[in-house]
């Protein structure tokens, strides 16, 4: 990564040098439990559920990568939008996230099926250690914006989180939904 400054704003992040990715509901659709609600929106549009704006790192495995995430405010059925979620494939790679707009929960869960779930708003900074799959959850009704930064060495391992059933619900909620039913 260049060197760079910035205000932590997404605009001033994109004039600084940072690249933009799209992640779109018909992308994440599995991700949601709700599937006839899923193709419901789907027929009439297709939502932007977040956006990351990261700069580019070098190809060298040391630099850092640090993004500004939008995770913007929705819902798919009972669940808010979230991130897809994803452990890191080295466990001893982990992340630092810091609030900085909206409200949110980032969740974390590892391997042995324990669950954290940490505030993500402006002032709150977070860690998720190495072996500690995490989701961000947008639960306010505004757009969440984020900064994490990580290993650029870190490769997402998507299929660890599938499989471990990662949870999608702040936690408490998922439990008082799932007592009532
Ligand atoms: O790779 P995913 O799970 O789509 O999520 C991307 C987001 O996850 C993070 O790692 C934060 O958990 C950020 O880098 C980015 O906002
Ligand atoms: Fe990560």
């Amino acid at each position: 990564m260049k060197n760079f400054t910035s205000e932590l704003s997404v605009g001033a992040y994109l004039k600084a040098g940072a690249n933009k990715t799209v992640r779109t509901l018909s992308q994440l659709k599995d991700l949601y439990s709700n599937r006839e609600e899923v193709n419901r929106i789907l027929e009439n549009e297709d939502p932007v559920l977040y956006e990351v704006f990261e700069m580019p790192p070098s190809p060298k495995e040391t630099d850092l990568l640090v993004n500004i995430t939008v995770l913007h405010a929705g819902v798919v059925g009972e669940e808010p939008f979230m991130t897809k979620g994803h452990f890191h494939q080295d466990p001893d790679t982990g992340e630092v996230v810091i609030g900085l707009k909206g409200s949110g929960i980032l969740l974390l869960q590892n391997r042995k099926g324990e669950i954290q779930e940490f505030p993500v708003e402006e002032g709150k900074v977070s860690y998720a250690a190495g072996g500690w799959g995490h989701r961000v959850i947008n639960t306010g009704k505004e757009d969440l914006h984020f900064l994490a930064i990580s290993g650029a060495n870190m490769i997402h391992d998507y299929e660890t989180a599938v499989k471990l059933n990662f949870k999608s619900l702040p936690v408490e909620n998922k439990e008082r939904i799932s007592a009532n039913e």
